[in-house]
C-alpha cells in the first residue's frame, strides 16, 4: 500500500507543472460475487455481491455530488462491469449516456487458476508465488485448457462471437503485460479518440485490466506495478495533458481511510488465513495439485470442488 503512494509520488515527480487538458475516470466494477468468496474470477461471469452494488451507487452519488458529467462509459463484456457501469449512470441520473463495451477491457485471464481460492493456493504453494501469479508484471500463470470445469462456460458464450478476434485467437492465459498489450489498441485507437473529442470518458473494468491502463498512462515500470493494488467500487481521476501525459497524481476519489482498507482487504486475499465461510465448504480444489510445477496441464478439478453446484459442464478429465 505505502508502494502505491510511491508510485504514485514518482509520478507526480515527473510531472512538474503542465497543464491539465483532459480528464478521464478509470475504475475496478463494485465487489463481484466471488470477490467475496476469494476466488480468482477472471473471465467467469459473476454478478456484483449486495456489496458491489452498494459500491456502483455510491460512486454514482459521489461523482454526481461533485458535478460530473459523463458522455461516455467503456466496459468489458463481464456483467460485473458492465452492471456497475449501469447503476453509477443511474445514480447520476445520466442513464441515457452510451455504455461500450469490449472483450478488450476484460480481467485479465487467469488461466488454469480461476475459480481457485487464493488463501488456499497460498496454503498449498506459498504466499510469495500466489502474489507472483497475482501482481508480477510478466508472469502467465498455466493456461487454461478443456478439461477446466470453466472453459466451455467461457469460450462457449455467444459474447465472444462478437469479438474483433476470432474465440480460437481469444487468450487462454496472460500475463499483466499481455493485458496491456491487447488493451492498449482499443485505448489507442477508440478511447483516446473519444477524449479528445472533448468527451469525459469513465472505463469501468477491472482489478488487472485497470492496473494496465494505469501503468501505460502513469508510466510506472515493471517492479513497482507490482506494488499497485485497486479497491473495488472506487473511481480514480487521471488528469493528462495534450501529449496524454498526467499532470498530477491520480486521485482516488472517496473516503481516504475508507480506501486504504479497502486496498489492504484485496492486498491480504493471498494470507492464508484469509478463509471465507464458504470456503471450509470446499474441498481442496486442485486436491494437492502441483500448479507451481506444471506448466501447461495442471490436475483437473470440477465445478463441485470449487463449490458451484451446477453439472451442467463436463467434468474434467485430467491431462
Ligand atoms: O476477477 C478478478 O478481478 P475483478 O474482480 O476486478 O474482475 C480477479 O480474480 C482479480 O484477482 P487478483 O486481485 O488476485 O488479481
Amino acid at each position: 500500500m505505502m508502494f502505491f503512494h510511491l508510485c504514485v509520488q514518482a509520478a507526480a515527480a515527473r510531472q512538474s507543472f503542465r497543464m491539465s487538458k483532459y480528464k478521464v475516470f478509470v475504475m475496478r466494477h463494485g465487489e463481484g460475487a466471488w470477490t467475496k468468496e476469494n476466488r480468482f474470477c477472471s473471465w467467469v461471469d459473476q454478478r456484483l455481491s449486495e456489496d458491489g452494488v452498494k459500491e456502483a451507487l455510491a460512486c454514482g452519488h459521489l461523482l454526481k455530488e461533485a458535478g460530473y458529467q459523463l458522455d461516455v462509459v467503456f466496459t468489458s463484456l463481464l456483467s460485473r462491469s458492465i452492471h456497475t457501469a449501469w447503476l453509477l449512470l443511474e445514480a447520476m441520473g445520466q442513464e441515457w449516456v452510451p455504455v461500450v463495451r469490449t472483450w478488450r477491457l476484460n480481467e485479465r485471464h487467469y488461466g488454469a487458476l480461476i475459480g481457485l481460492n487464493r488463501a488456499e493456493m497460498a496454503l498449498n504453494h506459498g504466499e510469495e508465488q500466489v502474489k507472483q501469479w497475482r501482481r508480477s508484471y510478466d508472469l502467465t500463470p498455466p493456461p487454461i485448457d478443456e478439461s477446466h470445469p470453466y472453459f466451455l462456460e467461457i469460450y462457449n458464450d455467444r459474447r465472444y462471437s462478437t469479438c474483433d478476434l476470432s474465440i480460437e485467437f481469444l487468450p487462454k492465459s496472460e500475463s499483466l503485460k499481455d493485458v496491456l498489450e491487447r488493451l492498449q489498441p482499443y485505448w489507442d485507437g477508440t478511447i483516446v479518440p473519444e477524449i479528445k473529442r472533448g468527451k469525459l470518458v469513465l472505463i469501468s473494468g477491472h482489478g488487472n485490466s485497470c492496473r494496465a491502463l494505469l501503468k501505460h498512462l502513469e508510466g510506472i515500470s515493471d517492479a513497482d506495478i507490482v506494488n499497485v493494488t485497486l479497491p473495488t467500487g472506487t473511481p480514480i481521476l487521471i488528469e493528462l495533458d495534450e501529449n496524454f501525459r498526467p499532470t498530477k497524481p491520480m486521485q482516488l476519489l472517496g473516503d481516504q481511510k475508507a480506501i486504504q482498507a479497502a486496498i489492504r482487504k484485496v492486498e491480504d486475499q493471498d494470507q492464508p488465513g484469509c478463509q471465507t465461510p464458504s470456503i471450509r465448504n470446499i474441498k481442496t480444489m486442485w486436491e494437492k495439485g502441483n500448479i507451481v510445477g506444471a506448466t501447461e496441464c495442471p490436475k483437473a478439478m470440477n465445478k463441485e470442488t470449487v463449490g458451484v453446484k451446477s453439472k451442467s459442464v463436463t467434468n474434467g478429465v485430467g491431462c
